[in-house]
């Protein structure tokens, strides 16, 4: 058989909410390898739904840490039947879903630097952990632990203008605090807690690794401008949290070299190194090569949509993160429920097949006859509204659509809000806008060319869906030069540019400029009947 040609890369990881995922990249920047263990198929034993398990309360969502550890082992294994070259990985990063948590139990640092070659993680890590299920970005049970911590420090704007966020259920800070309160003994026995990136990271580091600052700012509690945990916070939060959180770290840092484990199990060379993980959005503005003026849209489980800042501008909405690629900078993100409502109208009105799914969005019209729909069978995020509410085009209440008109009721109403929300935060669609899509989603192109429509701009992808991975990646590469002071866009310029798969259709912008004030004014009805009247 031919000697395989020597290639040197990096690999980029991505612990997902469904799945973990790798690409290996090569100096040339092209994507040569990739993999994924999906959670529900692969790891049936665990009996997730999506990635997790929604607990009877309708509010607590967790997943199985021991599964996202023995995930590591199956990707790593099939890799290796794969023929997959380890020797050549010059240094690895990743990312994880954001604002989950890790709870590593006394005495488990030990067991990560001496962990044996001949045996899997998951037998050597199983009593690693004070919390086996591990809160994650859906968990919305915290709405005492926010008011408590928003009192604090004076305010939900003063905890945005030093955070970069209002408190949000599924920040870390706010889960860490409950914890503390509803299980004070596992809070005494946790030595560390991680993120789910900065988690993944120890594993590959055989030690525990720092959570970097772009990560860190999807928590309450870091100082998003100075980039050191707020004291307020912390101590509004749990007892001595600062030692279980360790110092935060630039998110391009070296955080060490690979644990002999690696080495000796996989062949790694023992001088790879890692670079610190981060979040899985910002991961993607990574991957994805953001620039002024461009909005990436990632539709994975979530819905999220991001822009890099020059400057942060808190808000009461949204989110401000520490830019992952350039340390004076910042990016936006909103965040919202994504492919799991898709999936169940699909299953409802397309007997669970995309390609029906997209046939009725071919076969239904801009602006779907004045038919417009909010579908938030759990709390979505941005803003607050829960249940299904359809309206006819006289703005009447309805209580069922045709299949064709839920499924693009569905998609504009999503799109829609992704607008009006973006809009809210300062953002102009400009000329040179570029929409950049990511996500399982955004292999699908009628989807697509509905964003294109309701945001008059033209849609563009990169060759994989997996931006989160890609970026990861490209941030090892930047990590090797670090010390250089090479800026990122410079590592980069090689990878392939971003594809358009979609433009606007002529008279998307008359369509869609009346449905988007009907949209906003409906949402803001449905608000107020939720809410009530303000206090
Ligand atoms: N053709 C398609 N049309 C719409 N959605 C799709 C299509 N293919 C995959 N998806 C969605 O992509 C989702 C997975 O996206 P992905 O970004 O990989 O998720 P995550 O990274 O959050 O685990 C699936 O839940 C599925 O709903
Ligand atoms: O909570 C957020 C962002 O604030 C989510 O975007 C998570 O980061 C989950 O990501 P996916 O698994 O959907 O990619």
């Amino acid at each position: 058989m031919a000697e395989r040609a020597a290639r040197h890369c990096c690999l980029g990881w991505d612990f997902s909410t469904q799945q973990v995922k790798v690409v290996a990249v090569d100096a040339e920047l092209s994507v040569f390898y990739e993999d994924s263990v999906h959670f529900d198929r692969d790891l049936v034993e665990f009996g997730t739904q999506g990635g997790v398990h929604v607990h009877k309360d309708g509010l607590t969502v967790t997943s199985p840490v021991l599964m996202w550890v023995q995930a590591l082992d199956i990707i790593l294994e099939k890799m290796k039947a794969s023929g997959f070259d380890f020797s050549q990985v010059l240094a690895l990063s990743g990312a994880g879903q954001q604002h989950g948590s890790v709870y590593w139990k006394t005495g488990a640092s030990q067991v990560l630097t001496s962990l044996s070659p001949d045996l899997p993680l998951r037998e050597q890590l199983q009593a690693c952990f004070s919390i086996s299920n591990c809160p994650v970005w859906m968990d919305s049970s915290t709405a005492a632990q926010c008011r408590q911590l928003e009192a604090a420090v004076g305010g939900a704007q003063a905890l945005s203008r030093l955070t970069g966020s209002r408190a949000y259920e599924r920040f870390t800070g706010n889960q860490i605090a409950k914890i503390y309160q509803q299980n004070p003994e596992a809070y005494s026995h946790t030595e560390r807690i991680s993120l789910v990136s900065s988690f993944a990271a120890s594993v590959f580091l055989g030690s525990y690794s720092p959570v970097d600052y772009s990560d860190g700012s999807g928590m309450n509690l870091l100082q998003i401008q100075d980039k050191v945990w707020s004291q307020a916070c912390l101590g509004a939060c749990a007892p001595r949290l600062e030692e279980k959180l360790g110092r935060p770290v630039p998110s391009c840092s070296i955080v060490g070299a690979i644990s002999s484990y690696f080495v000796q199990r996989y062949g790694f060379p023992p001088e790879c190194k890692v670079v610190a993980f981060t979040g899985d959005n910002p991961a993607s503005l990574a991957g994805m090569r953001l620039e002024e003026g461009d909005i990436a849209v990632s539709l994975g489980t979530s819905d999220t949509l991001f822009l890099w800042l020059q400057e942060p501008t808190p808000a009461l909405e949204g989110h401000i993160f520490c830019n992952p690629v350039d340390p004076q900078h910042y990016m936006a993100l909103l965040c919202f429920n994504g492919s799991l409502m898709r999936e169940k109208i699909r299953d409802e009105s397309a007997s669970g097949s995309w390609s029906k799914f997209s046939k009725a969005l071919q076969s239904t019209e801009m602006g779907n006859g004045g038919n417009l729909g909010f579908y938030f069978d759990v709390m979505e995020i941005t803003p607050e509204i829960i249940g299904r509410h359809r309206f006819s085009a006289e703005n009447h209440e309805v209580s069922a659509f045709p299949q064709d008109v839920e499924i693009r009721a569905l998609i504009e109403g999503q799109f829609m809000a992704k607008k009006i929300h973006a809009e809210a935060l300062g953002y102009r669609v400009m000329p040179k806008t570029k929409i950049l899509a990511t996500g399982g989603a955004s292999h699908n192109r009628d989807l697509l060319q509905v964003l294109a429509d309701v945001f008059g701009a033209p849609v563009y992808v990169i060759d994989t869906a997996n931006s989160a991975c890609v970026g990861s990646a490209y941030r090892a590469f930047h990590g090797l030069a670090a010390g250089t002071d090479m800026p990122f866009a410079e590592i980069v310029k090689l990878a392939p540019n971003p594809r358009l798969v979609a433009t606007p259709t002529p008279g998307a912008s008359q369509v869609y400029e009346a449905l988007l004030q009907r949209y906003a004014m409906l949402e803001q009805r449905i608000l107020s009947q939720t809410r009530g009247p303000p206090e």
